[in-house]
């Protein structure tokens, strides 16, 4: 096959001006380079099952910033470059649809809700969904956000050498997103919620890399389909509650609205659709969120200069007040501390897998229809080009004085028509949650202890559940 030079489009009077579609540079029907596969790469599965990150990173290093990897029956194509990953979620995302794998894995569990859907079906509901979710509304939430903080801190300790503060998060992330939904706090059942999540979320992991999944009912999947009648139990009782209630006695909260949709269009909104969209949310609102600020707290302990100067921050800002949606953009120095957090500890490291529909042109290669997309975020941000001394913690990366960031290089909830949903709610209650946390506690490493190794199942969570040295402060 000849080199295909690139030709120019010809001109057309009617999109003069359009961004023009990308130009293939590379053969047709070649490949960008990439680890060699042998016979079916089977070989590569066991190694990034392992240490899926390192085995990215060392193909990154060896082919450059997209890999091609040949695993029988599927080529799959890993991006790494941030313009390239914004053309290709941003400009081409309508050649791309979810993989289908993955989707099959979450819909057990998720039904299907904005997360699992596609096409005409995705759209509907996430334009739906969109409105409380906006930067101003989400706003709405953060006395919920704070009075949660304050019941969950009253019952924290004083001072503990080894405080399991990511499971104290885990609980408290579960109670905000309760109240932001149904307008009620974490109850007795929450151990077992919490349990079941991370019982469905090693179990849809686990699955995702074979094939098919073989039915709940086998004996070995006991274990599975304990956890997901829990959470069935859990958000299905809500619904349920709700409805016995008369509609004029709804409180403003995330239910009534998906509920409002029920009443006003039941053939679109059906109540298992109104089920699905609490699950999702449910599950992706507070996983994503209790993860993130596990991560953060070991940061702040990890580096007591950072979190000295969020605490003159939070206390020169709230001088002991409750944090109010108006304190937000004062709290900077904070915020930075989170994202910082979000660049070294992604909660999601990898988005889901795009499947392409069509063929797609990214970087001057024609990849043909059903080729795989993996963007693993993880590897961007931790990248020394655009982030020096990329596993340093360092929150002064993103001041607004501070050398820019590539567009796409950091991004922690995606980016295109399908950025999260939540990004402006998770924000905003990290930063309320840090703040009242910061104002009563020091947290420090216990002495002797290894920093926390990550490890991949659904988000990113330390491979043991993280403990830390507590301390209250002199109020
Ligand atoms: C630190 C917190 C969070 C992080 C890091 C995070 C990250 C992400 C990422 C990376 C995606 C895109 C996945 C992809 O493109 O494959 C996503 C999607 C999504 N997130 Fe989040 N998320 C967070 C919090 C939340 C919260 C609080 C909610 C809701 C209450 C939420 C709901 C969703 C939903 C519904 C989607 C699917 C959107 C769609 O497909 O249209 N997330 N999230």
């Amino acid at each position: 096959m000849g080199d295909m030079k690139p030709t120019t489009p010809p001109s057309c009077p009617f999109h003069a001006g359009a961004a023009s579609a990308p130009l293939a540079s590379h053969p047709p029907g070649t490949w960008p380079p990439g680890p060699p596969s042998g016979l079916t790469g089977w070989q590569f599965l066991p190694r990034m099952k392992q240490d899926l990150f390192g085995t990215l990173d060392g193909w990154r290093r060896a082919y450059g910033d997209l890999v091609h990897v040949r695993i029988w029956p599927e080529h799959e194509v890993i991006v790494t470059d941030p313009q390239l990953v914004r053309e290709l979620l941003v400009d081409q995302h309508d050649a791309l649809v979810r993989w289908e794998r993955a989707i099959d894995v979450f819909s057990q569990v998720h039904g299907h809700s904005t997360l699992t859907s596609e096409g005409a079906a995705w759209r509907t509901k996430r334009q739906a969904l969109q409105p409380p979710f906006a930067p101003r509304p989400v706003q709405a939430f953060v006395p919920a956000i704070a009075q949660a903080a304050d019941a969950a801190f009253a019952q924290w300790p004083t001072a503990a050498d080894a405080w399991p503060i990511e499971s104290a998060f885990t609980s408290l992330g579960m109670d905000v997103i309760l109240r932001m939904m149904f307008s009620s706090g974490i109850t007795a059942d929450a151990r077992d919620a919490e349990l079941a999540v991370h019982a469905a979320s090693v179990a849809g992991n686990a699955e995702m890399y074979w094939p098919a999944s073989w039915p709940d009912w086998m004996p070995w999947k006991r274990t599975k389909r304990r956890a997901i009648a829990t959470l069935d139990r859990l958000i299905g009782g809500h619904v349920r509650a709700r409805m016995r209630v008369p509609q004029a006695e709804w409180p403003q909260d995330l239910l009534t609205r998906l509920l409002a949709l029920h009443v006003a269009d039941p053939a679109t909104w059906p109540l298992k659709a109104v089920r699905d969209e609490c699950m999702t949310a449910f599950l992706a609102g507070h996983e994503t969120t209790a993860a993130t600020l596990t991560w953060w707290s070991w940061c702040m302990a990890a580096n007591p200069d950072a979190q000295a100067l969020a605490h003159a921050e939070v206390d020169a800002v709230l001088q002991g007040r409750v944090p109010t949606a108006a304190d937000l953009p004062s709290l900077a120095y904070l915020g930075r501390t989170l994202q910082e957090t979000l660049r070294l500890y992604p909660a999601a490291p990898v988005l889901i897998s795009r499947r392409a529909v069509r063929p797609v042109t990214l970087g001057g290669w024609e990849l043909p229809a059903r080729t795989i997309f993996a963007v693993p975020l993880q590897l961007m941000h931790h990248d020394a080009r655009w982030f020096p001394e990329p596993h340093a913690f360092r929150p002064e990366r993103f001041a607004a004085d501070a050398p820019a960031i590539p567009r796409g290089a950091f991004m922690p909830f995606g980016t295109g028509p399908r950025v999260c949903l939540g990004q402006h709610l998770a924000l905003a209650e990290m930063t309320v949650l840090a703040a009242q946390f910061l104002q009563r506690y020091t947290v420090a490493v216990p002495a002797g202890m290894a920093p926390p190794q990550p490890v991949f199942n659904i988000t990113l969570r330390p491979r043991t559940p993280l403990t830390l040295r507590l301390a209250a402060r002199p109020r």
